[in-house]
């Protein structure tokens, strides 16, 4: 299989389609071994790759052109509107489901937002699926409250023929040409989060708070991480940037206590709902930034086990300094960006990289995840 798309030359943003996936690996592993080249690592384990196609829960479609006749997709070949509701990267029910919301646009008669003339209602329409049992999360962007009604006027129709949507709602976003989604979030159905098992783990989605993309190699990346804090079988844990709490969630167990760092508040919702449907009381959750935790903490408090999984920007050097001040037994740094994870590995001090796992978590772009597992030099 492969993508028509694609093949056609009208969408090209998986810029490596055309290798084949062993290939794909390859290279990615010799561009995360040159990005570390110089820095002593003892082993690169085995690469993890998952399927080559329909592995991505979220779809973030940008709508386009007219309310008679809205397109779901990209601009395609001279800007022209391209539908992309059946792009290969999502699973078949995620594409049934994106090519009826285009049809839902249409019959809820919603002018799609026009960045040229900044006129227009709906931006976005951004779906989420959750692996454990096939149910939806539907998000409209709308520019302001106008064209609620309309969605709220189809919705009933959508709902009784796609009952596996269990959260409607509308993010509003006011400004041009600004980020993705607002501030603003109006739910148009009593369920707000969606309900995800990874390893028998539960997690939840929420609108705003990150959630892993690729739930097959999410789910082995999380076990990898649990075995091998097993292996160091720690009296103490940190998760920093801890999201809606995998890592952390993961590793629990009722014999040391872990405690979870996360910007955004709606996540360590999350992560506390989840510890509780795991009957946890170990495990503590704070809304705080990673930096500023670590360096209220005292020396007393620091753990043995240290879990980093920052965004693309990496974890800086602030908190680079204050893991080599504290000097825990063993640090795992998850990373989504190579570059900032060989920088950051080289800012922290007193520790060499036992293992190094690339995870194919995006499949056909240059992108990809690593775990990396540091031990404390004596
Ligand atoms: C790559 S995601 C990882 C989330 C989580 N570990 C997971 O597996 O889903 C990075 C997370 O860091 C959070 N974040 C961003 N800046 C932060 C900060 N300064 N302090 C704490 N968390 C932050 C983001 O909200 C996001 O949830
Ligand atoms: S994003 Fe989808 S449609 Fe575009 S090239 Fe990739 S698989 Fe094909």
């Amino acid at each position: 299989m492969s993508c028509e798309f694609f093949a056609k030359g009208l969408c090209q943003s998986c810029r490596f389609m055309a290798k084949s996936l062993d290939e794909q690996l390859t290279d990615k592993q010799q561009k995360l071994e040159s990005l570390l080249a110089g820095l002593n690592v003892d082993a690169f384990l085995p690469p993890v790759s998952g399927p080559e196609f329909g592995f991505r829960n979220k779809a973030k479609m940008v709508v386009m052109g007219a309310a008679h006749e809205p397109v779901l997709g990209i601009p395609g070949p001279g800007g022209k509107p391209l539908s992309l509701t059946a792009c290969p990267l999502y699973p078949a029910d995620m594409q049934v489901l994106l090519a009826e919301l285009e049809a839902f646009v249409r019959r809820a008669g919603i002018p799609p937002y026009r960045v040229d003339k900044a006129k227009g209602e709906l931006k976005f329409v951004l779906l989420t699926r959750s692996a454990v049992r096939g149910e939806f999360m539907l998000r409209f962007v709308l520019r302001s409250h106008d064209a609620i009604h309309r969605i709220e006027r189809e919705l009933p129709a959508l709902l009784a023929s796609f009952p596996a949507i269990k959260v409607v709602s509308v993010n509003l976003q006011p400004v041009h040409m600004a980020r993705l989604e607002g501030d603003e979030e109006i739910f148009l159905t009593d369920a707000t989060r969606l309900e995800e098992v990874f390893n028998a783990v539960p997690l939840y989605i929420r609108p705003k708070s990150f959630f892993q993309t690729n739930p097959e190699v999410a789910s082995a990346l999380y076990a990898t991480a649990a075995a091998w804090v097993d292996e160091l079988k720690p009296e103490s844990l940190w998760d920093l940037f801890c999201g809606v709490g995998g890592f952390g969630l993961h590793c629990a167990s009722d014999t040391f206590p872990v405690t979870g760092i996360e910007i955004e508040a709606e996540a360590i919702e999350c992560a506390r709902m989840s510890a509780r449907s795991m009957g946890l009381e170990n495990l503590s959750f704070s809304a705080l930034d990673s930096t500023d935790f670590a360096k209220g903490s005292d020396a007393a408090s620091v753990p043995e086990v240290i879990i980093v999984n920052p965004p693309r920007r990496g974890i800086g050097d602030e908190l680079c300094a204050s893991l080599s001040a504290f000097g825990p037994r063993a640090i795992i740094y998850s990373s989504c960006n190579g570059e900032t994870l060989a920088k950051d590995l080289r800012a922290i001090d007193g520790y060499r990289i036992a293992r190094v796992q690339l995870f194919d978590m995006f499949p056909h772009s240059d992108h990809f995840e690593v775990l990396c597992l540091l031990t404390k030099v004596d």
